[in-house]
């Protein structure tokens, strides 16, 4: 389960970088800061060369006294503080408006429409080109409850019958109630479920939810009650043609200009290049579909309309706040690989600077999948294999659950080994089992090929040195409820091979597993003489071996191949060699297979294991 993410090589903004005590402006990484407020400024940018769609380059910041942003609930998260609260991410410095044009039309023909008007629409990654407008729904309910009984009833009718309610008059009716009176009317016309279905109305009759205010370093900090919405866009219309006075606060924009109410509306947003255009100015398709409205009564509910399009943080990728976060010129981290809830990067000396702000990125980002990133510190040295682990951001628990091929492994990253990125050759390992086997697996781990061979052969012997591996491949055989065919040891990988082909147990094994690619092939002397007190003529096994191992020579085959001929004292050892991939520039891992020659078996030239 490994996920790698490709980013744009060098990202293309200045980073200023503010010291929360001096609150100079540095553009240099301070070396050891112990406060890190970031910022980006778009405004520098004039140079770039701005792309196509949706970018952090393009759209407009909000002015700080932006009243209408304040207004939007959902995007409140002023300053989120990381895991050691010694960087700050501002996340409004990535909120990013852009002025868009809209054709409002009829709810009902909406997706008709959107049809029509392919080609011509909004075209950006996952921004709906339809967008609602807040406040003038009246759904199916409240429909029968207005009066709507047939589907004849439709359109104008109905707006007639909903004026008629409200006002007791219609267009043409008479004349009209005056603004307050009308709100009047409204307030004892419907109860509390009508007053739902006019949010606005709803709205005003409903005492503000207060919020707690904050300062943080002279900002403003607004706290987040409840759950925080999922939104990562808003689109609001900014002009409507011929204002619509109070009554729109009071029943949303849906009340049009002639003061009446014009039923449900959606907005088809249009390609960005179409943004301040007058209709004259648009496609064919467009202008055609305004001349034929114009003719019947819908033309009422359609119009052009200029909308305002608010991206916020969330909305961003990964890669793109990354760029604008990270000095000009720097490689943005280019890929992670996921351990269950962990994300483990590789960051570079260049990246530590910022690595708890790298690392709150990449949890934001990949919520709630991610719920803990943490970075290699050191490369692997010990004996059983375990990586030093930094954990920067999200929870400390290095405990997941992996789920390979359908089993469920629960590994301890801090105390045991675990590779996402071996699970196609444990696969394609796999591939040459069948029920007739019997496994030995020499250095198990926490038993991903123990486990897997299990449900396949007729038994598994898995074994390894590390006590919190075998206790969680223990565990796990439990969870995928395999217990009864496998058979777990704690003991040197050498020692294992000799007691079990010493006992009657090794007798049966077919397949040897030894996958530990540092010292495996040097282990291999452990089988020299294995059956030195058996006779030949005895039904003895003699198993395939699959054993890998590291190479950084010329000729990666041939080097690994002459390691098993010396470690076995044996040069006619027929190998299958196969590379299973680069771990690092000119480094391969390879796998070795082959059948435990009888020379080698009935070799005088044993080994004492310790
Ligand atoms: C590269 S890991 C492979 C684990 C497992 N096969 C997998 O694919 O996840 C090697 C394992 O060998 C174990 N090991 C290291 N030295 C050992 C030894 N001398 N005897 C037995 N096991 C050993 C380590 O604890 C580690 O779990």
């Amino acid at each position: 389960m490994m996920s790698k993410l490709s980013f744009f090589r060098a990202n293309s903004l200045p980073f200023p970088v503010f010291s929360r005590c001096s609150a100079r402006l540095i553009h240099k990484p301070n070396p050891a800061p112990k406060t890190l407020i970031l910022c980006v400024f778009s405004g520098n940018l004039t140079s770039t060369t701005v792309p196509y769609g949706p970018s952090l380059l393009k759209g407009k910041k909000p002015l700080p006294n932006d009243l209408r942003l304040a207004s939007i609930d959902s995007h409140r998260g002023k300053f989120e503080e990381s895991i050691d609260k010694d960087v700050l991410l501002d996340e409004d410095e990535f909120t990013r408006i852009f002025e868009i044009s809209a054709v409002r039309v009829p709810a009902k023909d909406c997706f008709a429409l959107e049809n029509r008007l392919r080609g011509h629409l909004l075209n950006w990654p996952r921004i709906r080109n339809i967008a609602r407008v807040p406040g003038d729904e009246v759904d199916e309910e409240m429909m029968k409850l207005l009066g709507r009984e047939t589907e004849e009833d439709e359109g104008d009718s109905v707006v007639d019958s909903v004026n008629r309610r409200i006002r007791g008059k219609a267009e043409g009716d008479g004349e009209r109630l005056s603004s307050v009176l009308h709100r009047d009317q409204l307030a004892r016309t419907f109860n509390s479920t009508g007053y739902l279905k006019f949010r606005n109305l709803a709205k005003i009759s409903r005492p503000k939810r207060k919020r707690k205010a904050e300062k943080v370093e002279g900002k403003e900090k607004v706290k987040e009650r409840g759950n925080r919405r999922n939104e990562f866009a808003v689109v609001e219309v900014v002009e409507d043609r011929g204002g619509t006075e109070d009554f729109e606060g009071l029943l949303g924009e849906g009340y049009g200009s002639r003061g009446i109410w014009r039923g449900s509306t959606r907005l088809l947003l249009l390609d960005e290049k179409y943004s301040g255009e007058e209709v004259q100015d648009l496609p064919e398709t467009i202008k055609a579909l305004f001349a034929e409205v114009k003719k019947t009564d819908a033309s009422l509910s359609f119009e052009l309309v200029k909308c305002r399009l608010t991206l916020f943080y969330d909305y961003w990728p990964m890669n793109e706040v990354l760029e604008s976060l990270l000095p000009k010129g720097m490689i943005v981290p280019s890929a992670f690989e996921m351990v269950g809830h962990i994300a483990h990067l590789n960051l570079r000396d260049e990246h530590l600077p910022y690595k708890r702000l790298i690392a709150k990125v990449v949890l934001d980002k990949n919520q709630p999948k991610i719920q803990t990133v943490v970075n290699k510190i050191d490369p692997i040295h010990n004996d059983f294999r375990t990586m030093q682990l930094e954990v920067l951001a999200g929870n400390h628990s290095l405990v997941t659950l992996v789920v390979e091929n359908g089993l469920r492994f629960h590994v301890d990253l801090a105390r045991v080994y675990w590779n996402s990125k071996l699970g196609t050759e444990r696969q394609r390992l796999l591939l040459g089992f069948d029920h007739n086997d019997v496994v030995c697996d020499v250095f198990a781990g926490v038993g991903p090929i123990a486990l897997a061979a299990a449900r396949i052969v007729k038994r598994v012997y898995a074994n390894d040195l590390n006590p919190h591996a075998v206790e969680y491949m223990e565990q796990n055989s439990v969870v995928n409820k395999l217990e009864k065919r496998i058979e777990v040891f704690n003991m040197d990988g050498r020692r294992f091979i000799k007691a079990m082909f010493s006992s009657d147990k090794g007798q049966k094994v077919t397949q040897v597993v030894m996958n530990l690619p540092k010292d495996a092939a040097e282990s291999l002397d452990a089988f020299r003489g294995v059956y030195n007190d058996r006779q030949r003529d005895e039904d003895l096994s003699f198993p395939t071996i699959h054993v890998y191992g590291f190479s950084k020579a010329p000729d990666p085959e041939f080097d690994f191949h002459e390691r098993i001929r010396i470690a076995l004292s044996e040069v006619a050892v027929d190998v299958k060699m196969r590379k299973v991939r680069l771990v690092a520039p000119g480094k391969w891992m390879l796998c070795a297979s082959f059948i435990l020659p009888k020379s080698v078996a009935f070799s005088r030239r044993n080994i004492n294991c310790v």
